[in-house]
Parts: structure tokens; C-alpha cells; sequence
């Protein structure tokens, strides 16, 4: 279940004349959880990891460390026990040397799915229709019911990510971020300048893993994508 590197377009780097290095940002999903395998709305849920999101994530370390990229200095996780347990995994199997700071932040937490929470996906889907159903899951501005969108997801974590994570990168820092299929793709919608209609087509599967160089501007000037067996990251 090793990542493979896909080919993606490359980003024109800013004036390299400027001495100054990017910073390495890491995005991780973490790895399946009990309610994942079980196909069940999770949101604020906070359910364990399955032996195969224990294996992910233990593989994503691997992966990193087979990477050519700079050590991690800080990494930050929310507090549900699916994304912290597999930043433990993750850095058990990447053995760095000397281990990154970690924070925990609840900015990084999967959206609130509100009463879809706990419910499991294809009965709300027979009950609400298809589209519906995906317009919650994908879209960006519908709220499913009680529950956050992806708009004011991505509000609370790219605030996060500028007053947080950004300077890091700033000062060349090498950052590892374990978070949630919905908060990342909030976070990737911003750095790849995604529209509403192209941010409904992003998936991020279980184990998916991004690698983003962020000069001092705060412009990416590369980006790298894993998949596994064609798809980012292993299951939805
Ligand atoms: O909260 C959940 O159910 C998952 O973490 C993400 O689910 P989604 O693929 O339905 O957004």
C-alpha cells in the first residue's frame, strides 16, 4: 500500500536569486478509522484507527523518510484520536532524530457534520438523494444540517495556517500537518487556487499525503502528490 509520486504540473519558482530557501509543508490524512471503514459520517466523532489506518499511517512514515526532504521541526494534529494517533504512527516510523515539536489545535479538526454525524452515508443518501448528499460531502457553501460547510471550514483553518503554520514556512521551517479529508481540502482549495467547482472534484482519501515548497511570500512554488493505486490516499 506504498504511495507512489504522481506527475504533476510544475509551478513556476519564484526568483531563486533571492538566496532565500522554501519551507517544506506536509499534509497527511490520517489513516482509516473505525467509522471510515464502516461507511458512517464521522465529523466530530472521534472513533479509533483500524489496523489498516495503523498501517497507513505507519507507511506514510516510510514513505517520508525515503523522501528527500528537510526534517520536520514542528508537526500539529487536532485532538481526535484518528488524526493524532497516526502523527504518533507517522513519527515512530519516520525515527527522526530529533523528534518535531507537535501542537495540537481543535482549527484543525474535520468539519462538524452536524446531525449527519454518526449516520451512516448511503441510508442519509437514500433518504436526502444523491446530490444532495455530495453537494454536503464536496461542495463548498452547502451546510449540511447543523453542521459547518466547507466555507467555514476552510475559514477557520486557513487562519489557522496564516497565523500558525505560514511564518514557520517563512523561516524555512519544514512543517508536517496531520489533519482531516475536509480540512485539507480547505487548506489545498487555498494553496493550489482552487474555484467551487474544482474543489468538488478534490478527494482525499484516507493516508493521502501532499508536499508543498512555500517561498517567503507565501506562494507555492512546488507541489508533490502521492496516490495509491491511482487515487490520493486509500480509501474515502
Ligand atoms: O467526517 C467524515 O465522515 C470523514 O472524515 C470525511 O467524510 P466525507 O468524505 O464524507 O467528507
Amino acid at each position: 500500500m506504498a504511495a507512489r509520486e504522481v506527475a504533476t504540473p510544475v509551478i513556476t519558482p519564484s526568483d531563486t536569486s533571492q538566496a532565500s530557501k522554501p519551507g517544506t509543508l506536509v499534509l497527511v490524512r490520517h489513516g482509516q478509522s473505525e467509522t471510515n471503514a464502516a461507511n458512517i459520517f464521522t465529523g466530530l466523532l472521534d472513533p479509533p484507527l483500524t489496523s489498516r489506518g495503523v498501517e497507513e499511517s505507519t507507511q506514510l512514515g516510510s514513505t517520508l523518510r525515503s523522501l528527500d526532504i528537510p526534517p520536520f521541526s514542528h508537526a500539529y494534529t487536532s485532538p481526535l484520536q484518528r488524526a493524532s494517533s497516526s502523527l504518533s504512527h507517522i513519527l515512530s516510523s519516520l525515527a527522526q532524530d530529533s523528534p518535531p515539536a507537535v501542537t495540537v489545535s481543535p482549527a484543525l479538526n474535520e468539519r462538524d457534520y452536524g446531525r449527519l454525524n454518526g449516520r451512516d452515508k448511503a441510508e442519509v443518501a437514500r433518504e436526502f438523494g444523491k446530490e444532495q448528499v455530495n453537494q454536503w460531502r464536496r461542495g463548498y457553501r452547502a451546510v449540511p444540517p447543523g453542521g459547518e460547510s466547507l466555507e467555514m471550514t476552510v475559514e477557520r483553518v486557513w487562519a489557522y495556517y496564516e497565523e500558525e503554520i505560514l511564518p514557520r514556512l517563512q523561516r524555512e521551517e519544514s512543517v508536517l500537518v496531520v489533519s482531516h479529508g475536509n480540512t485539507l481540502r480547505g487548506l489545498c482549495m487555498k494553496l493550489d487556487g482552487l474555484n467551487e467547482d474544482e474543489v468538488l472534484k478534490l478527494t482525499l482519501g484516507t493516508g493521502a499525503l501532499r508536499i508543498y515548497r512555500v517561498d517567503a511570500e507565501g506562494k507555492v512554488v512546488e507541489r508533490r502528490l502521492f496516490a495509491v493505486d491511482g487515487l490520493e490516499g486509500g480509501a474515502q
